[in-house]
């Protein structure tokens, strides 16, 4: 260390008398302005060069240093943006699919119902299973339940099986009110039934599940999604969440989209938070259905809507039979 400082004690001095001689041959004059300015720079230099740093090495330290930042903003921005459209809007998909590893916790579960031992979970979405005129007779159903409620904040919700419907901060059963009881025809009640008919089928031939494996389960529900601000926990629809955990009966989650992203609402795309810190997102468009197995491989979550209204339904499967629900009906 010491010897480096000597060597370049040595080294300025002869460079000054270097510069001393090659300015004696020039004139007084510009020999006096170049010393001052020469002597002004040589002040600066020591003024601001950290003492004992060769300008090379300030040179080379600097780069190292932008080259870092460069790296941590690149690794940053590609974390960031590491989300990919899997389904968009505007395709019509006879059939994605994805297959998974199955959860620790779900595949030890669903092996214990005979029909239901898969080997592989996954998820899949389908478009065009549903006719325009089935859709809008689904849409229908949800719209004449909401004449009778909805919620203050951002999600209602109808679940035509127990009667539940989002009233303000709250939840009113539409079968306790005589007046409410028979809203829907036994035709309405009859397109519902093969809707979540048709989804099951899709899902045991998706599956490669046993016929009769699964049975319709609590909570099959209509959702209406809006930017109205949360009031209570049930509008914060957009926490990422596992169905399993959530709903504790479900095997198989099915989501029938009732409303088109992008033209009919805004934000309100449905997300797969993947392990390999891959987001990957299905635009819902007016019939698709997505269907995945509801253990920890397919934690998700719905973005914000910030526009507009969109409506959806989520039919839940259960391979546990003690956990089936029996379809809605014509009260007296
Ligand atoms: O409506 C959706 O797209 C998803 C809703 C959902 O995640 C759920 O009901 O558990
Ligand atoms: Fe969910």
């Amino acid at each position: 260390m010491i010897s480096d400082l000597k060597q370049r004690n040595s080294a300025t001095k002869s460079a000054l008398k270097q510069s001393t001689s090659e300015s004696s041959k020039k004139n007084v004059s510009d020999v006096s302005d170049e010393k001052k300015t020469a002597n002004s720079k040589e002040d600066g230099k020591k003024k601001f060069r950290p003492m004992g740093i060769k300008k090379e090495d300030q040179l080379w330290s600097r780069a190292v240093l932008m080259t870092g930042v460069l790296v941590i903003v690149i690794v940053m921005k590609w974390r960031k943006t590491n989300e990919i459209t899997w389904v968009s809007q505007q395709e019509t998909v006879a059939k994605a699919k994805q297959p998974l590893i199955c959860s620790t916790a779900f595949h030890e579960e669903i092996n214990k119902f005979e029909g239901c031992a898969i080997k592989q979970c996954g998820r899949f979405v389908m478009d065009g299973l549903f006719q325009e005129d089935q859709l809008n007779t689904l849409l229908g159903i949800f719209k004449k339940g909401l004449q009778f409620g909805h919620s203050s904040g951002g999600a209602s919700i109808l679940d035509l099986h127990s009667g539940a419907l989002s009233k303000g901060e709250r939840f009113i059963n539409i079968f306790s009110n005589p007046e409410t009881k028979n809203i829907w025809s036994e035709s309405e009640l009859a397109s519902y039934i093969n809707a979540k008919e048709t989804i099951r089928q899709a899902v045991i031939e998706n599956f490669g599940l046993q016929l009769g494996a699964i049975h319709l389960t609590s909570p099959t529900f209509f959702s209406r999604m809006t930017d109205n601000p949360a009031k209570t926990v049930h509008d914060e629809y957009w926490h990422p969440h596992v169905d399993k955990e959530t709903y504790e009966t479900f095997h198989f989650t099915s989501l029938l989209y009732l409303s088109d992203y992008g033209s009919e609402f805004q934000g309100g795309r449905f997300v797969f938070v993947d392990g390999d810190n891959m987001n990957r997102t299905v635009e819902p468009r007016k019939g698709r259905v997505s269907m995945f197995t509801s253990g920890g491989e397919n934690l998700h979550y719905v973005e914000k809507v910030t526009g507009g209204t969109r409506y959806a339904i989520t039919i839940a499967f259960t391979c546990d039979a003690q956990h089936a629900i029996p379809d809605p009906h014509v009260r007296n």
